[in-house]
Order: C-alpha cells, then structure tokens, then sequence
C-alpha cells in the first residue's frame, strides 16, 4: 500500500495542496497514457499490416469443389487435428466427413458393429467428425512454406476457407490447391458424387454411392452397350464438335414404365463413364427460370447432369406458348374468385389458395428449360439425362435432336429380362473364384437341416454338389445332412453363440431348424450353373412378357431371397395374386373417380341454383 502511495504522490503532489494543479497532473496523466495506447496500436496496425503484405492468401467457398478437396487434405493435416478446439459434426455431407473415409479426426462407436454380411445391427454406426473452429487460425506447414488457414464463413451463410502464405508468388498455392484434388479424386475412384441443386443457384454436394456395376442392370442386348460406347465417344470428340461448331453438349432422354431401370442405367453409366451426377429436379417449388440458368452454368464440363421426371415440371404448363400468360391469368383469376367464394366453399377455395401459392414459387417456363439447357450461359461437355413416365406430355421443342440426341424407351420386363435378373439374383457356384477353406464358411447352410425339411435338403444339396469340385476332401461328407460331428461349424458356432442356447453343447444335438425360420436365412447357396438354368426358364415362363415391371420382379425376388426354387415355382401364383390386387385397385380408383365425379357435378348444381 506504502509503495503505491509513493508511486503516486509525485503525481498527486501533497494533498492539502492547490486542487488546480492535481487536476492538471491528472489531466497530463490521462493524455500520456492515451496518447501511448494510440501509438501502440497504430504501431500495431502498422507492423500487422506490412507483415501481411508478404503474404499471399487465396479464399475457397464452400460453393466450389477446391472447398471440398481441401478440407478433405487440412483433414489428414496433423497439425489440424491437433487443434485445441473443435466443433463436432455428424453430417455425411459436411467437409471432411465424405460418407466414404475414415480419418484419425473422426470416430465411430465401436461398439455397435460395423453393418457386413454376418453381422448386421439395426443401428449404423455414426461417424462423429472433429473439425476445428472457424475463426482460429491454424499454421501449417507445407513444402517449405507455413500457410495460416482459417475457417470463416461468408454472409451468405456459405463456410470459406482461407489460407494465406508468405511468398514470392502463387505457385505454392496451385499446388496445394492440385494435390488436395488429387487425394479427394483417389478417394472416390471407386464411388460416384452426387450433388443436388439448391434454392441459391449452387450445387450441394449430397451423397457419395458405391459404383453400381452394370452387369446388375438388365435391358435386352444392345441397349446399356450403345449407351456406354455413345457417352464415350462423345467425351472423346471435344475437336470433332469445336471443328463444325456444334455446342459440345449431348442429351439423352430415358421415356417408359416406372421401375424399368432409368435411374438406374445413369447411376452406372456415372461410375462407367467416372463422372458425377448433377440432379435437378424440376418440379422442386423454388426453382426458376435463373435459378436454372445459373445452375446449368456451373456444372463443370465433364458431368453427368439428370434432370428428373421431366413431365413433372410442366403439369402447370404445358406448351411454349401458353405457359407464361396462363399462370398471369391464373393468377388475377383466383384473385377475383377468392373476393367472391362464398363460405360454403372452403375445401375448394383452400385448394386453390394453395395452387396459387405453388404457382406463385414455381415459376420455371419452358422457354426457360430451353434456354438453360443449351442457352449462351450453358455449360459445355456435359452429358443431359432427362427421365420422364409420360413422353407424351413433353413439348416437341424439349425433346428434339440437340437437345434429347438419343431416346431410349424403356419396358416393363420381357421375358428375356425376367430370366436375366434371376440369374442376377441368385449366385452361381461356377460362377464363383475357385474356393479356399475360409471360402466355404458362407455356403453352409444355417444349421442342421431334419431330414423332413425337403426344401433345405435340396438347397444344401445343390450347394454342395456346386462345390463337390471346389476343393477340400473333406466337403464330400458335407452333402449327407449334417450331424453333431460337426460341433466344429464356424458358421453353426456363431448362430448358436448368437442365439445363446447350446453354445458349447457337445452331448446332445440341437433341435432341426423349424421351415418358416430356415425359409428366413439371409442369403441362398449358391446354385449348380445347371440348376440354375431350370430354375430361371421356369421362373420367367411363369412371367407375362411385358406385363410387369423389373422392380416389381425385383420385389418379388427379395421376398424370397433365400429360396431359389421358390422363388420358380411360385412366380406363376404370384402373377396371379398380382394381377387380382391390381383389379382391386382399379375397381376402387374406379368407385372413386365416379365418387368425385358425382361431387363436382352436385356442386355445380348447387352453383348454378345459387345464382339463378
Ligand atoms: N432393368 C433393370 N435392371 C436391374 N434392376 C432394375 C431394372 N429396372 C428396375 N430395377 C430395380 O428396380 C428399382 C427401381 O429402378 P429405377 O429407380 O432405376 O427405375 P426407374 O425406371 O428410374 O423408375 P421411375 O421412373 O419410377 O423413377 C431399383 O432398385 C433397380 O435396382
């Protein structure tokens, strides 16, 4: 207290002295100190300010793809993910959480088993990522050079990501910016991206899939062969399109059935062709005539771009020249009507408003799709899928050459299909590698199987005679049912260790698996290449050409997964059941339509007495 007093005494002066003079010194005080603080900082901003004209800083957007390459690269950065504070997120589509890579800054709980083959849990594992804080600076180092990156966010809500480096010029920053790419290309080598539009005009990056091979999709011959070669050509012919002056864009309209495999077909033809697949979907209610443009001009070149339900877009409007004009009228007329509705017209009056409230967002023309799609701002090198059930309701303008180069029509299955997707279905022991002992562990069947279940007797028979050439010696006793001298089954041992009965029981058998729960079993042996061929002829003899769809036969394969021969044998009840559900349906459509109908016309009975 002492010292303090005697630091400010000089100050002070004494205390009975003149008041003036100690409000002078206070004054001289204050200015001192003030004048200080100005200096410091400004000295501050000087010296921060000359440091950072050494450094070069580049800004990425979570808008574009460098974002996204770099995140994952900063990811793998050990000084990243020694960052002392951490923000966690869950989101697949968030940067450095891909869907597709583990990374020592994300963690899964182990406890809950990871989904394969054998074991399967209800829940999926999570991944939980730690990603630093936006808005702390982290130094890292990199070929010689310390870059300062940091993660901020712009005010249009989007994240950025700036990195700042002290150098002569910017080749450090482009090869950062390349092998950041180069690592995010390695990663999705073996899955596809897909990104989805959004109200902004931007694409979002949304999900990455596992390539779908196409030996999965079934078309008769000739179809998924023309399609490949014709994408591939395209992309070769960049020249050949420059040298004539044709907009290097190729479009490709997919018409038919619901469940006959477009999406599909696109999905693998992206991991054939190695493109992403950009997906708009036109009757989304924000999107418009800009909105379009300014998506369409941002695809990169060498995508895939899918525009799905095509006819969905324009249940509003149909033709070029009308669809403008109609919704202004539509418009001023549900005014008017809304002024005079009586009360008596709720329900019709609600399902106006809110026609008029989807109309007053949705405000894509067709002379804007048409412009979008191949207008000046149009992206070039990009490959246009367009899906759609009805062909019929497309203006002629969307469809012709230039726009929809190629059309291809796709059925409900033929028989050749149908036989083709149970061949799919079902494996082939031939068709299998050669096997090895750990090979067998997912052919045997279940559990012992009792001499009185006829149906697992021939599955387990087919498996093993498939296998009788395979390899070991001591598979020939496999193909009589198994018995207890066999406490040894992997697979036994794990199902009766996960049921918890008997697990170490050596004395006494275990009771025969009864058939509904066999009937349950996960997946089937796999059959002779011989068998196999039966069975698919009898299933699609048993299946009207044309008549279904393939994913209508797909569901019907799922139910009975497990169950080759019935799967054959009862396709020709299904057909049956099938058909009858389908008479129901119609028959009640049929009872509400005329329902409906009934009701429009007593209302504008009611109307029209109204009024006189
Ligand atoms: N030709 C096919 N080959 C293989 N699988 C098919 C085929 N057609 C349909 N499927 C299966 O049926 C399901 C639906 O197929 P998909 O979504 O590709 O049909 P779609 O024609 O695009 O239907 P929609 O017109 O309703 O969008 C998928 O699970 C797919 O595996």
């Amino acid at each position: 207290m002492d010292a303090l007093k005697s630091l400010v005494q000089p100050f002070l002066g004494n205390v009975a002295g003149n008041s003036a003079v100690d409000a002078m010194k206070l004054v001289v005080l204050g200015g001192t100190v003030e004048t200080a603080r100005r200096v410091s900082s400004s000295a501050w901003y000087v010296s921060s300010s000359f440091v950072n004209s050494f450094f070069l800083t580049a800004l990425f957007s979570e808008e574009d793809y460098p974002y996204e390459w770099l995140m994952l690269w900063l990811s793998r950065r050990p000084e990243w993910q020694r960052s002392r504070e951490f923000e966690t997120t869950t989101n697949s589509t968030s940067a450095g959480n891909f869907g597709y890579r583990e990374s020592d800054n994300s963690f899964v709980d182990e406890l809950l088993p990871e989904a394969d083959e054998d074991n399967v849990s209800g829940k999926t594992r999570m991944r939980v990522v730690f990603q630093p804080t936006s808005e702390t600076t982290h130094t890292i180092f990199y070929r010689g050079h310390w870059l300062r990156v940091r993660r901020g966010r712009k005010s249009n809500g989007y994240e950025m990501l700036s990195i700042s480096v002290v150098a002569r010029n910017n080749s450090v920053l482009k090869q950062l910016v390349l092998q950041a790419k180069k690592e995010y290309e390695a990663e999705a080598v073996h899955r596809i991206q897909i990104y989805f539009a959004d109200s902004y005009g931007s694409w979002r990056y949304t999900d990455s899939r596992h390539k779908r091979p196409m030996s999965s999709i079934v078309l008769n011959p000739g179809v998924k062969e023309m399609l490949v070669s014709d994408t591939k050509d395209f992309l070769k012919s960049e020249k050949w399109y420059a040298d004539r002056g044709i907009p290097f864009r190729r479009g490709y309209l997919l018409y038919g059935v619901p469940g006959s495999g477009k999406s599909s077909l696109i999905h693998a033809i992206a991991g054939e062709l190695m493109l992403d697949i950009y997906v708009v979907s036109l009757s989304s209610s924000w999107i418009n005539d800009s909105t379009l443009t300014t998506l369409m001009g941002r695809v990169p070149s060498r995508c895939i771009v899918l525009l799905e339900d095509l006819d969905a877009a324009f249940t509003r409007s149909v033709s070029r020249a009308k669809d403008s004009k109609d919704k202004k009228k539509t418009d001023n007329k549900s005014d008017g009507e809304e002024e005079t509705s009586t009360p008596t017209h709720g329900r019709s009056r609600r399902a106006q408003k809110s026609k008029e409230q989807l109309s007053d967002v949705n405000t894509l023309t067709l002379s804007g799709l048409l412009n979008a799609l191949d207008g000046v701002a149009a992206a070039e090198g990009r490959i246009l899928f367009a899906t759609t059930n009805h062909l019929e309701q497309l203006d002629p303008a969307l469809c012709r050459p230039g726009r929809m180069d190629v059309w291809i029509e796709f059925k409900n299955a033929s028989k050749w299909q149908a036989e083709a997707l149970f061949r799919n279905f079902f494996p082939s022991a031939e068709a299998e590698m050669p096997l090895d002992d750990t090979d067998l562990e997912p052919l045997e069947i279940p559990s012992p199987p009792s001499p009185a279940s006829s149906q697992l007797s021939s599955l387990s028979s087919d498996a093993f005679f498939g296998l009788s050439s395979a390899s070991t010696p001591s598979l020939s006793g496999l193909s009589s049912p198994p018995t207890a001298s066999r406490p040894s089954s992997r697979r036994s041992e794990s199902i009766s260790s996960r049921s918890g009965a008997g697990a170490k029981n050596e004395a006494y058998l275990p009771p025969a698996v009864e058939e509904h729960v066999a009937a349950c079993a996960h997946s089937a042996p796999p059959l002779s290449a011989a068998r196999l061929a039966l069975l698919a002829k009898e299933f699609a003899d048993s299946i009207p050409d044309e008549e279904f769809s393939v994913a209508a036969l797909q569901g019907y394969l799922l139910k009975n997964k497990s169950r080759p021969e019935t799967a054959a044998s009862g396709a020709a009840g299904w057909v049956i059941s099938e058909r009858e559900l389908r008479a129901k349906l119609k028959k009640e459509r049929e009872v509400k339509d005329k329902e409906a109908e009934k009701e429009v016309s007593s209302r504008f009975n009611d109307l029209s007495c109204w009024l006189t």
